[in-house]
């Protein structure tokens, strides 16, 4: 998005990052955030059921609980490499959602052994993804959390989820900011990093906007919004907000940049919204797993009941 280009959010005053001084008219951003609320409504039952079938394959299907162990890690596994009844893809999948799957497992440091034996045992090249940088609150020295990125690496993570500390969004510690995500990056050794910004701990939307553009120039190939763990975890403004600072970066830079929501998406509602705005915001290049992640825990359950309540409402009227 370019200097006036669009009501909701200008930016004012350019600075290194491309965000001196931003201004987002909230109020325009909560507006739109209800027109994509209302137009899942609107949706029609096949179309319905395609969008679902391709939100499956956008999930980073997660488990992140203290409890966790190898069993249910590999559970977790077992249900993203077979995530929807055969049936349900059969009747309504395309022919490349027969080995429909989800984008990856998402667990701790500690569980990535786990999953990478569960996966090898099911046959399966699924990617698996770590959290790491002091998961979830980032407030750890700067060391601990580049070894913890190294650590994940050794034991064969595909991707890593780091976390931000929050408190230089909030000093505008931007310099520092660029040059932690930096390090953590670069400890990645090219995995698929994404930068969790914790926004419900950003301050703000405009915080948000500068963390995110400050994330990608210090080459973050994927940025996200939230942990999980947070109060206020992944909403639509927010969702906006990081979608439009991933835009300016691509009409400055050249370069795509991920995006992953991840907390608090518990329905195939809320999915569905997410899927429109990314189509309405970043387009339809974006809706690909290469660029677009959602981070949930319980949400494959409500899709599967929703698939399952569309296929028989079909079969009931043929
Ligand atoms: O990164 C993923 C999140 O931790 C998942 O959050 P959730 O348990 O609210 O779905």
């Amino acid at each position: 998005m370019a200097k006036d280009e669009d009501s909701s959010l200008k930016i004012l005053n350019e600075d290194r990052y491309g965000a001196g001084c931003v201004a987002i008219n909230e109020q325009a951003v909560n507006v739109e955030a209800e027109e994509l609320n209302r137009s899942v409504d609107s949706l029609t039952t096949e179309n319905e059921i395609s969008l679902l079938l391709k939100a499956v394959s956008f999930l980073d299907l997660t488990t992140l609980s203290s409890d966790d162990t190898k069993a249910n890690v590999t559970q977790l596994c077992c249900k993203a490499v077979a995530p929807v009844p055969k049936e349900i893809v059969k009747r309504h999948g395309k022919n490349d959602d027969s080995k429909l799957t989800t984008a990856s497992v998402c667990i701790y440091p500690n569980r990535i052994s786990d999953a990478k034996s569960a996966l090898a045992q099911l046959g399966s090249a699924l990617p698996v993804a770590a959290v790491a940088g002091g998961f979830p609150s980032g407030q750890y020295p700067l060391s601990t959390r580049v070894s913890e990125v190294a650590f994940c690496v050794d034991e064969g993570a595909d991707e890593i989820d780091i976390v931000i500390d929050r408190s230089l969004v909030l000093n505008h510690q931007w310099e520092k900011l660029y040059s932690e995500v930096l390090n953590m990056n670069a400890a990645g050794k090219g995995r698929k990093v994404k930068v969790i910004l914790a926004t419900g701990e950003c301050g703000s939307l405009e915080n948000v906007f500068k963390a995110s553009l400050v994330s990608m120039h210090a080459g973050a190939p994927f940025i996200k919004t939230s942990t999980g763990k947070e109060t206020v975890n992944a909403t639509i403004p927010v969702g906006i907000v990081m979608c439009r600072a991933i835009k300016l970066f691509y009409k400055t830079k050249g370069i795509k940049i991920g995006f992953k929501p991840a907390g608090g998406i518990r329905t195939y509602k809320d999915i569905l919204v997410w899927m429109l705005l990314i189509k309405k915001e970043l387009g339809d290049s974006w809706l690909n797993p290469s660029l677009f992640r959602v981070g949930a825990s319980s949400v494959l359950s409500s899709i599967v009941d929703r698939l399952e309540e569309l296929n028989s409402l079909i079969k009931t009227a043929e």
